[in-house]
């Protein structure tokens, strides 16, 4: 069996932000608005503080207006409810995202939820998620890691996915939940496994499409891949790597990858795969919330 094709996530992230950032300059020119995007960070944790930096740079290199809020540890739910509801009133901020996860004395779904739908750039409000599940996909804001997976799929097998065998691995609200849905509107047949999923090995040998997203290190093994399935891997887990040094980790996936590779028809690598994805579609989100806020017609859709 040749290798797979290695899924470029970092090249295809680049195409899309390129693509924003041509939308936003014609926008720009034609309503002198730039979509604003307010990121909101409660805490310290080491790999939010970088991805809360990633998207804050991403928006200003798209050309957008961007906030970044890094609130202490010690916020209280209210006044972190509050900078919620003074964005929402905020007419130069079109997208909302609150960095998750959430110190633990603060409701994450209360915050979700007062996040205006319209400005719900992270797609988690249950109005979006609703209208996802509706197969509304094209009124919704669609969640980012999902979003971008569905477009490596696209770019990678193109724009028909009707009628493959779809296994999504993990049933979160963030990824697994909408993942499901997306597919399910691409007219796949989908299965959700999940931790209590009897022969895991088997309903994965099944699928022609397999999503990982279980947050377990390489608990994907080779020999589940069906031989020329597609593979997108959304696990980003830290693991001891002795080998680089005392006291280092190295990123996998939720795949182990050296594995599948000699399986798979093609995969996305971690990291360099799914991730890159998921800053490129907050700006999508972003543009969208924008045109809409301002009245203006939606564009073709990238996914
Ligand atoms: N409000 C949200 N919180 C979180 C989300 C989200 O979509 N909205 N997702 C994750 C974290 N995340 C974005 O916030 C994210 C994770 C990973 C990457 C990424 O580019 N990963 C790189 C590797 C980076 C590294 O070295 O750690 C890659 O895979 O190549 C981007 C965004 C949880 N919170």
């Amino acid at each position: 069996m040749p290798q797979a094709q290695i899924i470029d996530g970092k090249a295809i992230a680049e195409s899309v932000r390129q693509e924003i950032t041509n939308r936003a300059a014609k926008l720009l020119e034609t309503s002198g608005k730039r979509p604003g995007l307010a990121v909101v960070l409660v805490g310290e944790d080491p790999a939010s503080q970088v991805y809360v930096r990633n998207k804050d740079r991403a928006a200003e290199a798209c050309g957008f207006h961007s906030v970044k809020h890094t609130l202490g540890a010690e916020t209280s739910e209210a006044d972190v409810l509050a900078l919620v509801e003074q964005l929402n009133n905020d007419p130069e901020i079109h997208g909302i995202l609150v960095q998750l996860p959430l110190p633990g004395h603060i409701d994450e779904s209360k915050v979700l939820r007062l996040i205006r739908p319209e400005k719900d750039v992270d797609g988690f409000h249950p109005v979006n998620v609703g209208l996802l599940t509706a197969g509304e996909r094209d009124s919704a804001l669609v969640p980012c890691t999902p979003a971008g997976s569905l477009v490596l799929l696209k770019r990678t097998l193109g724009d028909t996915l009707s009628g493959k065998n779809a296994v999504v691995i993990g049933r979160s609200n963030i990824v697994g939940k909408p993942m499901a849905s997306l597919l399910l509107q691409e007219s796949c047949t989908v299965t959700i496994a999940h931790s209590r999923t009897r022969d895991l090995p088997d309903v994965v040998r099944a699928a022609d499409i397999v999503v990982a997203a279980v947050g377990r290190p390489e608990m994907i093994k080779g020999d589940w891949i069906k031989p020329g399935a597609t593979v997108i891997d959304v696990g980003i887990n830290r693991i001891p790597a002795p080998e680089l040094g005392e006291g280092k980790n190295r990123l996998v996936g939720d795949v182990a990858f050296n594995e599948a590779v000699d399986h798979a028809g093609a995969i996305t690598p971690v990291p360099g795969g799914v991730g890159p994805m998921t800053i490129a579609m907050l700006m999508v989100n972003t543009l969208t919330a924008a045109r809409r806020l301002l009245g203006l017609p939606d564009e073709e859709p990238l996914f």
